[in-house]
């Protein structure tokens, strides 16, 4: 871990009032000549919407995360949208040349590709590979 790391402390969730969460994240800074000269607000990296820090003080701005979950959801949805159809295209295109339908040692990749999200990923992954080239064994 970078020494520069800080110990993030949520005080209080201001929706659920729990407390004393503890959260270790990596403390991006901004890089040493910004193009804009802007200087960069702590909490905000000064390139994308993401928050990456937190003081020990402040609570967590929830309204801003949650914007951010909405943009990466459609970012998601779009993403995995764009995915099917290029694996449908992908397929179509191979059993109208007399091809397999799926293509093991690809699918494999895919598989080690969400490895590192652990389970979750792995069901992930067949989740995405059934909705390219639909169910196995028909
Ligand atoms: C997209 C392809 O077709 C199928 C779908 C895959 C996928 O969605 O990643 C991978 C392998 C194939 O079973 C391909 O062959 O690359």
């Amino acid at each position: 871990m970078h020494a520069r790391d800080v110990l993030r402390v949520f005080l209080r969730d201001p929706d659920s009032g729990s407390r004393g969460r503890l959260a270790l994240k990596s403390h991006h800074e901004a890089p040493e000549s910004s193009d804009t000269g802007a200087s960069s607000l702590p909490g905000q990296d000064s390139k994308s919407r993401e928050v990456t820090t937190m003081d020990t003080t402040t609570e967590p701005d929830i309204n801003a995360l949650r914007e951010e979950i909405d943009h990466l959801d459609a970012e998601i949805l779009r993403l995995v949208q764009r995915r099917v159809e290029v694996s449908k295209i992908i397929g179509a295109a191979r059993m109208a040349a007399g091809g397999t339908k799926i293509v093991h040692n690809r699918e494999i990749d895919v598989l080690n590709r969400y490895r590192p999200l652990g389970t979750e990923g792995k069901d992930l992954a067949m989740i995405l590979l059934k909705m390219g080239r639909g169910p196995l064994g028909r």
